[in-house]
């Protein structure tokens, strides 16, 4: 999601944030709320094995200047990385690399604005179901007071559909110059790939193309999240992200071109996913894994920290509207894949994700309450 702040169980109030992690890089000893108990972040869990790497998909070849072939042999490899990882890095997209060296370095911008500038966008207390926008960092929440938290700020905005935009949140000129022109530019850009591949990923299952984007309704929600992640003192001891599924159907992540810090599990290890210049990387979100009967997996990723640069990187997550209900295509329910999910209305979905969410669980295990 964003998943970290974006959604929230019920209406509560929510405690404030203690202090913005890119504060608490510069000012203070690590706090220890931020400490994981039980794990070596940076240790040993994660795979040496080098012929795990998370595949390429080139979406030039799903498209229609593709030839049959050419998109025959691309959407046997687009199902089988959705089915084993769930993730992919997208190359041939189409988005020009100047397109997103201007959101990255608009990103950039902003979180090194001063920050009573940033400020102005701050996140206020939770008002409403699923609607926890603006600049914030990782807090306590009341259903989970043991919560770890994450060494991460973030700026979250409802993007779509565009009349739910929340402009108080957005960085306006007097902040950032173009900073809503260019996330305007990219989500254009993002929207076209994005029904390029859930449709590619329907038809490589022996689907009529519109079998999950039409399950999403319309209007569909897109979240975009830019998350920072300031160098961090002990990175063997503190998640920039922690380990988590995505709810949505899609998320299209912009990861930082130069910093690591993604890793997804892959066999039981974890997998260090490389910088790529000019991909954009896809993952699988819940909803998504719900829709294909669990065909199609959700990957449980997480960020490290580093202690030397700070990352960044941006999120648009493509998600059914909070009134629709999904469920399994019926076509992929059969004696070999017996339907694994029931019919669930997403607002009842996310209420359960974020909970999960929040104490560190996979998101679809809502079907077990
Ligand atoms: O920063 C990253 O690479 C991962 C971000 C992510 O997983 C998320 O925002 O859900
Ligand atoms: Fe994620």
């Amino acid at each position: 999601m964003d998943a970290k702040g974006v959604l929230s169980a019920a209406p509560q109030e929510q405690t404030a944030p203690l202090k913005y992690v890119q504060d608490l890089a510069i000012n203070e000893e690590l706090p220890q709320r931020y400490i994981q108990k039980d794990v070596n972040v940076n240790g040993k869990q994660v795979t040496a094995d080098d012929s795990l790497s998370v595949p390429t998909i080139d979406v030039s070849r799903l498209t229609d200047s593709a030839s049959i072939e050419e998109k025959e042999e691309e959407m046997e490899k687009l199902k089988s990385a959705s089915i084993s990882w769930g993730m992919f890095q997208a190359v041939g997209h189409a988005i020009p690399k100047s397109l997103l060296d201007d959101i990255y370095n608009i990103s950039k911008q902003f979180f090194d604005l001063p920050l009573e500038e940033k400020q102005k966008y701050a996140s206020s207390k939770v008002d409403e179901v699923f609607d926890l926008q603006g600049f914030g960092s990782d807090s306590i929440k009341e259903t989970n007071a043991d919560q770890i938290l994450d060494w991460s700020d973030y700026l979250n905005l409802v993007n779509e559909p565009i009349a739910d935009r929340n402009l108080q949140y957005w960085p306006g000129d007097a902040s950032l110059l173009n900073f809503r022109s260019t996330l305007d530019e990219y989500s254009v850009q993002t929207r076209s790939l994005f029904e390029i591949i859930i449709k590619s990923m329907a038809k490589s299952l022996g689907l009529e193309e519109n079998a999950f984007f039409d399950q999403l309704g319309d209007p569909q929600i897109v979240y975009t999240t830019f998350n920072f992640y300031p160098p961090c003192p002990r990175p063997d001891l503190v998640y920039g992200l922690k380990a988590h599924t995505d709810g949505g159907a899609i998320t299209i992540l912009l990861p930082d071109p130069e910093v690591r810090g993604l890793q997804v599990q892959k066999n039981d290890q974890w997998v260090s996913v490389p910088c790529v210049p000019g991909a954009l990387l896809v993952n699988i979100g819940d909803s998504l894994q719900v829709m294909s009967n669990g065909i199609f997996k959700s990957p449980w990723h997480r960020a490290v920290t580093n202690s030397e640069r700070t990352r960044i990187s941006l999120g648009n997550f493509y998600f059914p509207h909070h009134d629709r209900e999904i469920e399994p295509v019926a076509s992929l329910i059969d004696y070999s894949n017996p339907r694994k999910y029931d019919k669930v209305k997403m607002k009842d979905f996310l209420a359960v994700y974020y909970k999960n969410y929040s104490e560190g669980k996979p998101g679809y295990d809502w079907n077990s309450l």
